[in-house]
C-alpha cells in the first residue's frame, strides 16, 4: 500500500469537516485537491477542511478551509470541532483554552466530560460595510434593498470575521435558500462573496435559518451563520440577549454580551479516522 494519510472526521450539527493534522502530515494542501478531497462522489465528502494545529500570529491555531478550496478566516463549528480534535489528541489539557485563527484569537470552553458541547467568545460582530465587505458608501448595512436574481429584498449585512448576508422572511425552506444563494453568494455588490441565511423570527428567544455557504453551497448547520443571524436580529431590535438559533441539523445557542460580545454554544461529534491515499496530495 502506498503510504497513505490520515484524516479525521467530525461534525458540528452535521455540518462535517476533515481534520488534517499538519503535525502528523507533511503535505501540501492545494485548492483543487482539497475541492476533490470534499466531493460526496470522487473524495470523502465534507462541508470543509480544517488544518493544524498551525502557528498563527506565533500561538496554536488552525486554518479552515471551503468545499470549493476556497480559505475562510473562520468558522464556528470549525472552531468546535478543531477545539475537540485537540482535546481528543492531547493537545491540550484542562477545558479552556484558545484556537488562535486569521479571523483573531477564539476563546474556547468545553462543557462536558464527553468533551461533545463546547462554547466559544466569538468576539464582535461589525455592520460596516467597508469591514464586511460591501461595495457603495461607508455605511451600516441594516434592512437595505439588494436586487438579487431580479428580485428586491431588504438584507442585513454584516462580518463575524466572514461576511454574512441575513434576509428576515415567514416562509423559510431549503428550496428557497438553493435558488437564491448562488446569486447571493456571488452578488457584485459583495467582493469577497457572502454567506447567507434567510431567516424567520420564532420568537424573541429563538430563529429558524436556511443556510447557504460561501464556497460551499447548503449546509445543516453553520456557527458564524447563527452568529450573524441573531446579531442582525438583535440590532433590529427583535430578540432578547440569549438566542436559540434553530436549524436542520440542529440547535447553536447565542449569547450577546452587555458590551456586545457574540457567545456560541453548540455539540459536535467525532465521526471516524479516514485512511487517505497519499495521491489526493501529490
Ligand atoms: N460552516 C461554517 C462557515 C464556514 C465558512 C464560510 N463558508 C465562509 O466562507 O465564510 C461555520 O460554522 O461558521
Amino acid at each position: 500500500m502506498t503510504d497513505s494519510i490520515v484524516m479525521t472526521k467530525y461534525q458540528g450539527l452535521g455540518n462535517d469537516y476533515l481534520v488534517l493534522d499538519a503535525k502528523k502530515n507533511k503535505v501540501q494542501l492545494q485548492g483543487k485537491k482539497i475541492a476533490v478531497l470534499c466531493q460526496r462522489g470522487f473524495g470523502l465528502g465534507a462541508d470543509g477542511i480544517l488544518y493544524g494545529p498551525v502557528e498563527i500570529n506565533g500561538k496554536m491555531g488552525v486554518r479552515i478551509f471551503n468545499s470549493d478550496g476556497s480559505e475562510s478566516a473562520i468558522s464556528g463549528n470549525g472552531v468546535r470541532i478543531f477545539a475537540k480534535y485537540l482535546m481528543d489528541q492531547g493537545y491540550v489539557h484542562g477545558n479552556k483554552f484558545s484556537i488562535e485563527t486569521e479571523a483573531g484569537t477564539m476563546e474556547v470552553e468545553c462543557l462536558n466530560a464527553r468533551a461533545t458541547e463546547f462554547r466559544v467568545k466569538m468576539g464582535k460582530a461589525s455592520f460596516i460595510s467597508r469591514e464586511i465587505p460591501v461595495t457603495g458608501e461607508i455605511r451600516e448595512v441594516i434592512n437595505e434593498p439588494f436586487v438579487f436574481h431580479g428580485q428586491e429584498y431588504k438584507a442585513t449585512c454584516l462580518t463575524v470575521g466572514n461576511p454574512h448576508c441575513i434576509i428576515f422572511t415567514d416562509q423559510i425552506s431549503r428550496e428557497k435558500v438553493e435558488k437564491l444563494g448562488p446569486y447571493v453568494e456571488n452578488a457584485d455588490e459583495f467582493p469577497e462573496r457572502i454567506n447567507l441565511q434567510i431567516c424567520r423570527q420564532i420568537d424573541k428567544g429563538n430563529l429558524e435559518i436556511e443556510i447557504w455557504e460561501r464556497g460551499c453551497g447548503y449546509t445543516k448547520a453553520s456557527g458564524t451563520g447563527s452568529c450573524a443571524a441573531a446579531m442582525a436580529a438583535y440590532r433590529l431590535g427583535m430578540m432578547e440577549r440569549r438566542i436559540n438559533v434553530n436549524q436542520p441539523g440542529g440547535m447553536i445557542q447565542i449569547d450577546i454580551g452587555k458590551d456586545d460580545t457574540i457567545y456560541m454554544t453548540g455539540t459536535v461529534g467525532y465521526i471516524a479516522d479516514i485512511r487517505v491515499a497519499e495521491s489526493f496530495f501529490s
